[in-house]
Parts: C-alpha cells; structure tokens; sequence
C-alpha cells in the first residue's frame, strides 16, 4: 500500500511511468461502448441480497461445511424428486470427478485414497501436466500480486467492484489511482494531477463509490424515490460529461449506485425529472448544473463529494461563477469532500482551489516541478506549415505518422474545423455550432471506427479518451501552453504510444519556443513530409492492396498488359512503378516547400558572403538580378539564425531562374533541411496569452478573458 506520508510532497514522476508503461493497455474496451448491466434498481437488490447473505455466512470448520453441503443436497432432493435421467447423469458426473481425483492422487499430489479406476497412464500424465501447468500460472498471477504494490487486491475495493475491474482488463492501480485512493476513501479533500491518459478518471470513481458503500460514509448513503444526489462531478465539455458519466454508470452499478449525466443541447425536462426521480451521482457540466438547480430540481445540500474534474478549464472558461455558485449550494461544507483533477494546474488555479477545499486538503501531483508537463509516451514534432498549405499538406502527415490509426486535427475556431474537414477526404468535423444530437453521433461514429479522422476544435481538447488515436494535429499553435499539453494528450495514452504534429507559419515561431519552454516537450523539427517520405508509405499500402487482388483478374487483363508493355517502351519494373504510383492515387509528384509546406514550391537559402541584417537587405540584392515580377513570386523570407543568409520559397518551375542569374559573389542552393531561423515577431497582436500571468484580478491568477462571464471564447469551441 503506498505510504501515506509521500503523498503530499510532490511525487517523482519516473515510477509513475514506468508503472504505466507496464500496465499498458491491450485496447481497453471504449467507454461509449460498455456491455448493457443491470438496472440500478435490480443491481441495488441485489448488492442488498449479497450484504444480506453475507451477514448470514459465518466461518465453519471444513468438517462442518461438508455436513452442511450434504444436508442442503439431501433437504433440496427431498423437496424436488428427480428425474432418474437426471439421477443418472449427476452419478456419472460424480464419478466422473472422482476419477479427476484419483489421478492427481496418483501423482500424490493430493489425498492418499485409492482409485478403484484404473486410467490410461497417457492420459494420467497428459492430465497432470495440464494440472501442473495451471498451478503454474495461477502462481505466476498471485506472485505477481504480491510483487505489485499496486495489484487491485492491495487495495479496500470490494468484490463487485474487483470483478468490473477485472472484466475491463485492470489488474492492478496507476499511480494517480493508487497514491489517491486511500486519502479519498479516509475523507480527505484532494488536488490530484497526473499527466493525460494516466487514468484520473477512476482515480475518483474508485474510492468515492468504495466510500459511499463500504467506506465511512456507508451509513448515510441514502436510498429510495427521490433520494438527493450525493455526489456531484462537473466537467467542462458536454463530450467529457457523457465519458466520466459512462465511467460512473458502469461501476457505480457494481455497488448497487445511480448516475445521471446533466448536459447543455439535450432535454432540461428529461433530465430535470431524471433527478428528481432521486440518483445518487450528477456528472454535467456547470451551465446545465446550474440551470437545473435555479428550477429546484436539484438539490446538492445533501452532497458527500464535489469533483472539479479538468478543474482549470472550468475555472478558466468563464465556468467560475457557475462553479462558485453551485459549490456554495451544500448545506455544511465540512461534510463535503471537494476533490480537483487535472493533466495541467496552473498556480493561479491552485490559489482558487484554497477557497473550495478545506485547509487540510491532501496534493498528489505526478507532475510537480518536472520539467516536462505533458506526456512523455507521445512524439512531439513540429513542421512550418503556412495555412494556405495545410489541406495538402494534412494528408501527406496522416498517411505518414498515423499508423493507420485515428487522427484528430485541432483548429482553433469552428469555421477553420468545418471548412478543413470539408478538404479531407473522410473527415468529419466536431465543434459547438453543431447540434448537440449530431455531435453525439459523431463521437460515436469517429469512436467506432466509422470514420479515422476528426477536426476539431478544443471542445475535444480535453479528457476525450478514444481507442487507437496514433495522430494528434494542431494547424497552428495553441494560445496556451494547457491546450497543448491536453490536445496533444489525446493519443499515447494508458502506456501507448502516440504523434502529435504542431504545425506553425514559420513567422510565429515564437509560439512554438514558447510552448517548447513551458511544457518541457523537446520538439523535433521536422519538414514536410516529402515525395519520397509519402511514396514509401502509400507505396507500400497500394503494394499491399495490389497483392490481395484475385488471381482471377490476370487473365482477364494480361493482354492488355501485354500491350502496354510493348507500346510503352518502358522497362516493366518502371511501368509496375507507375501502377503502383497510380494504384496510391499519385500521377505525379509535386515538389513541396520546407519552409512553408507549399506544393510546387521549393526553399531556398541565399548567402552574399557577409551578415544578411535584414530581409530588405536580402531583396536588395535579388533585385540586382531579377526583374520585378520574378521577386514578387519569393514567398515567406527569413533571415537564418546565424544571420548568414536568408531562406525563402519559389515556385518549382521558376528555380532555374534564381539558381543561373546570380551574381557570383551571391550562393544560392536548394535546401533540403531548413536552417534555424531568426524569429520574426515577439507577440502576435492581441492573440499571445503566454507569459500572461500576473494581473490582479479577483483571482489573482490573471489569465486575460478566462474569467469573463459567459461561456467559451465567442466561436473558438
Ligand atoms: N489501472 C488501470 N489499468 C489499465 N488501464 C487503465 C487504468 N486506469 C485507467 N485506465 C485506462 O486509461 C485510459 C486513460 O484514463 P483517463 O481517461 O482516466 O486518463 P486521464 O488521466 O483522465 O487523462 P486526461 O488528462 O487526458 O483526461 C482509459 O482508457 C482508462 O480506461
């Protein structure tokens, strides 16, 4: 069991990980696509029923527990005769194990009563074997337990609960789980932070349905119509809702407890009498919380537990007068315990957390001051990107980095996520001007697999967990370091691995070192993917696809074949080349920028043998060899870092031009990799948010407009 004491000093990291990379989960089932359990009222009987028979079973004596057994059999046959077929097969079952016995007797491995049945010793040794190996594994799983600080065993979680756990794949706690679990199941108040995809979702369901039904606050957990929740969860989106909602409905079964997910975009009067009706846990998000309390059909006085899961974004949405009012609906605040979650916790956010928790509250942060604050199971790479470029370039990414698997494309307004999912091909979009049933049917659709890629705004930024997302893009740097660390945490989660590409107008490379200092990610710059990167893979594919194809089809075709061979001139491997090349849907290969990821455009890098100080000093001695109009087409110039030269775009079949007409004492070279570059600019007008902090509003947090009433940020979700 971790020691209690380590908890509310910041916790290294490193085990953390390695414990996860250990756990790394086989495909856990999807959240939205749970088997259907038992109603909360027959699971509630029932979890009844068991206490019951429970409290009925006192130790016996084995002796007497074979007595029992026999007595039982004989009461029950008296009661109800049977079928003597029936008889019969059960006497042969009976000898049937019985001859299991005397086998393993044989072995002397267990008992010392001699078999009557002589068996084929084939058979005996092939059995024993079978037996040995069983014991083996059997042993192999308890030693593994006993090895396993974290093993689920290790912890108060009842039998129901242990067999939920189990039936999803987990055997034994994450970090954040286990470091927590104790402290929530002995009352404490609690921030806890872990990175993405580290499981901080059960790291309050657990303890806080354990709690309810067999920790200390078993006795007052109430029952019956119109009980008053007991736990309240609130959460920043609608989709992350209906997630954790999922989360609580499933266990919460277990142990015989109600969810009720509360969400914007869907019926208040279903859902207002869904409440009233009495349920012992509400998921939702602040606004719709809120409503349903100011029309008296929720009633928190009687709240065990309060979660502010993603608890900066919702005091950071303009959540936090909402939040503050429904918090203050609790009766008696020292009977409440408020617990807080999240991947990122700025301080500002640790200053306003003071004011909901109490002052004992216990920390687990994973993260602390570690330099890296987002995940460290994904690979985080950066690619100049200009934004004219990125619906050609997109695709290119997705076929190389994805791994097949699913992508998500962040925006960052809703037009840019509807008009970039209008030119990729198969994608669909999610963000808030679409109709809250649409957007259900969305998720689902891209949960199931319907479709690989979804473009987003950051109304899925946070929390989302979705199978099999190998491929996060961002079109352009976030305002916020936050909304990079959780965006980028939507893959490589559990222990998996994940990509997730930054693209950026190489004018705003300040962004992109901003973010680089702030979230610890060692960026690795990269270029466009480029012919040869996008051949090798769709090459591959279409090669794939091309060998699945029936033989069935060669005759048919092969004298046309035949001819194209002979009229084409070409040798075949050349003319198999272009099938192939065809067959990935390519039929010819555009040259792309590394500078601004354009097609048709290629990057050069201009030197004069001296200091270039400035991009009109570089035009200068362009025009000292080119005619106006030809220096009208250089695109997106920059001065190299090192001040030697500068970079710039042209389009492809303009490059002779520029490579033949210069003077000689002027080098001008195609670039393969980009230079560093000198930043341009050092704010982006009125967009920078970084290095906001400070500022003295009421939360001394000073985060700009986070705090402005009203809900998101016009039309960025
Ligand atoms: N103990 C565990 N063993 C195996 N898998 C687990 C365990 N706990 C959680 N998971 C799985 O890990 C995944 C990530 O969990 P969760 O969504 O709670 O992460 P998170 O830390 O809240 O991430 P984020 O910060 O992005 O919201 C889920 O698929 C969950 O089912």
């Amino acid at each position: 069991m971790p020691s209690l004491a380590a908890v509310t000093a910041t916790i290294s990291p490193e085990p953390a990980m390695d414990s996860i990379k250990k756990h790394k989960k086989s495909k856990n089932p999807d959240p939205m696509e749970l088997e259907p359990t038992e109603s909360p009222v027959e699971s509630k009987k029932s979890s009844k029923k068991e206490k019951k028979s429970k409290k009925s079973i006192e130790p016996v004596e084995p002796e007497k527990e074979e007595e029992k057994k026999k007595s039982s059999k004989k009461s029950k046959k008296s009661i109800e005769p049977e079928e003597p077929e029936k008889e019969e097969k059960k006497s042969s079952s009976k000898k049937k194990k019985k001859r299991k016995a005397s086998s393993s007797d044989e072995d002397g491995e267990e008992g010392s009563e001699k078999s009557d049945i002589s068996t084929d010793p084939a058979v005996v040794e092939n059995e024993s074997s079978l037996k040995k190996q069983k014991l083996m594994e059997v042993m192999e799983v308890v030693e593994k337990e006993v090895e396993d600080p974290n093993a689920v065993s290790k912890f108060r979680i009842s039998e129901a609960l242990k067999a939920k756990l189990k039936a999803k794949g987990i055997h034994s706690l994450f970090p954040i789980q286990a470091m927590t679990f104790n402290l929530v199941m002995d009352g404490s108040d609690l921030v806890g932070r872990a990175r993405t995809g580290q499981g901080k979702t059960l790291a309050f369901v657990l303890p806080i349905l354990e709690a309810l039904t067999s920790g200390h606050l078993k006795s007052s957990t109430k029952t019956g119509y119109g009980r008053t929740p007991c736990v309240l969860v609130l959460l920043p989106t609608r989709e992350l809702a209906k997630q954790v909602h999922v989360d609580f409905e499933a266990y919460g079964q277990a142990v015989g407890l109600s969810a009720c997910c509360v969400y914007g975009g869907a019926s208040m009067r279903d859902q207002g009498n869904a409440v009233k009706r009495g349920v012992d846990i509400i998921v939702g998000t602040p606004g719709r919380v809120k409503d349903l309390i100011e029309r008296n059909s929720l009633d928190l006085k009687a709240l065990k537990f309060r979660v502010l899961d993603e608890a900066d974004e919702m005091l950071n949405m303009g959540f936090v007068d909402d939040v503050e009012f429904i918090l203050g609906k609790v009766a008696d605040v020292t009977k409440v315990q408020t617990l807080l979650f999240s991947a990122t916790l700025p301080d500002w956010v640790k200053k306003i957390s003071a004011r909901f928790l109490k002052p004992d509250k216990k920390t687990v942060d994973l993260v602390g001051n570690e330099k890296l604050k987002a995940s460290a199971s994904i690979r985080h790479l950066v690619m100049p990107c200009s934004s004219a470029a990125r619906s050609q370039l997109i695709p290119d990414i997705i076929r190389c980095y994805s791994s097949g698997g699913r992508t998500i494309i962040f925006t960052e307004t809703r037009e840019s996520a509807s008009q970039l999912s209008g030119l990729l091909p198969g994608a669909r979009a999610l963000h808030g001007d679409i109709m809250q049933a649409q957007r259900e049917v969305i998720l689902a659709g891209f949960r199931s697999g319907k479709f690989l890629v979804l473009v987003a705004t950051n109304v899925a930024a946070r929390g989302l967990d979705i199978n099999d997302v190998q491929l996060i893009i961002q079109c352009e740097p976030p305002r916020d370091v936050e909304a990079y660390i959780h965006r980028s945490g939507r893959t490589g989660r559990a222990g998996n691995t994940g990509v997730a590409v930054l693209l950026y107008e190489p004018r705003y490379s300040h962004s992109v070192f901003r973010i680089e200092r702030e979230s610890g990610v060692k960026f690795e710059h990269i270029s466009a993917p480029q012919a040869a990167d996008v051949a090798a893979s769709a090459g591959s594919e279409a090669a794939e696809a091309i060998c699945k194809v029936s033989d069935s089809v060669v005759p048919v075709f092969r004298q046309q074949a035949e001819e194209l061979l002979n009229s084409s001139g070409l040798p075949a491997l050349d003319l198999l080349a272009k099938a192939l090349a065809k067959a990935a849907g390519y039929t010819d290969i555009k040259k792309r920028s590394i500078l601004s990821s354009m097609d048709n455009h290629v990057t050069l890098l201009l030197q004069a043998g001296k200091t270039i100080y400035s991009p009109t000093f570089a035009f200068s001695i362009l025009r000292r060899f080119l005619p106006e109009e030809k220096i009208e087409a250089v695109k997106g110039l920059s001065l190299t870092a090192d001040g030697s030269g500068v970079v710039f775009d042209v389009p492809a079949d303009e490059v002779n031009l520029f490579l033949e007409g210069k003077e000689t004492s002027i080098t001008i070279e195609v670039l393969k990799k980009l230079p560093p570059l000198q930043e341009k600019e050092q704010s982006r007008g009125g967009r920078g948010r970084f290095g906001g902090g400070g500022g003295g509003n009421r939360f001394s947090g000073g985060r700009g407009g986070g705090f402005s009433k009203g809900r998101g940020f016009g039309r960025r979700n």
